[in-house]
């Protein structure tokens, strides 16, 4: 499942953020923490453990823990590592798949939180290599992008201005990704059950999510 979560950070923390990443000095060659093959592909800024990127992760990563989408989306067992990015013109970061070991963790899942007004800049597309082709996507700032960590995916060169962008990573307790959709939309189901205007779309995920779980369990 790839999920687009809107208004993850309030405007003032991304006012915060934003104003963090626009100090030059934080930021250094982004190869460093990639692994052999990805570090071939990767070309942006990152930002270096300086207590400015401290505080800005500790906020992205508190955002993220109070946000009940996240936290049904994801399930985390933990947030296993948060980095501030920045792609000037000509930065690109090509085709690769995530590491599936950080610090000894295993990552299920990937986000990027994007940061700069996509306005601001040109290229810099997220794209994903989904079996069905790639999706390209450019969300507005404050909004986040859930991916699996499966995938094969990249981000367009930047041609005019700047992405900023904090990317992470998550440990999930559900380590299936369908299983974790499953229960992403009974928990949404039960959600829309709660409000009266929200009948149709509810009775529409119940009956989903009840043949899906017929298709993966029948034996016949
Ligand atoms: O900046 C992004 O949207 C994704 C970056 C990425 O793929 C990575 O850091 O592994
Ligand atoms: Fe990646």
């Amino acid at each position: 499942m790839i999920l687009q979560l809107g208004e993850v950070v309030s405007a003032p923390v991304r006012g915060a953020l934003q104003a963090a990443m626009a100090k030059s000095e934080m930021f250094e060659d982004g190869a460093k923490t990639a692994g052999w093959r990805a570090r071939e592909r990767k070309n942006n800024l990152q930002a270096g453990k300086t207590a400015l990127a401290s505080g800005a992760i500790k906020k992205v990563e508190k955002a993220l823990l109070e946000n009940t989408l996240f936290l049904s989306a994801a399930r985390p067992k933990e947030i296993v590592r948060i980095l501030l990015s920045r792609y000037e013109v000509g930065m690109h970061y090509g085709a690769h798949v995530d590491d599936a070991v950080m610090a000894g963790r295993r990552t299920d899942l990937s986000f990027t939180l994007f940061l700069a007004d996509p306005e601001s800049y040109d290229g810099g597309a997220l794209v994903i290599d989904r079996t069905e082709g790639e999706r390209a996507f450019k969300l507005p700032a404050g909004h986040l992008l859930l991916y699996p960590s499966t995938t094969l995916h990249r981000v367009e060169p930047v041609t005019r201005g700047s992405r900023l962008a904090a990317v992470g990573w998550v440990r999930s307790l559900i380590r299936d990704d369908a299983q974790r959709e499953l229960l992403f939309d009974l928990d949404q189901a039960a959600v829309l059950l709660r409000s009266e205007a929200g009948r149709d779309a509810a009775i529409d995920l119940v009956l989903k999510t009840r043949s899906n779980l017929l298709r993966r369990w029948v034996d016949d």
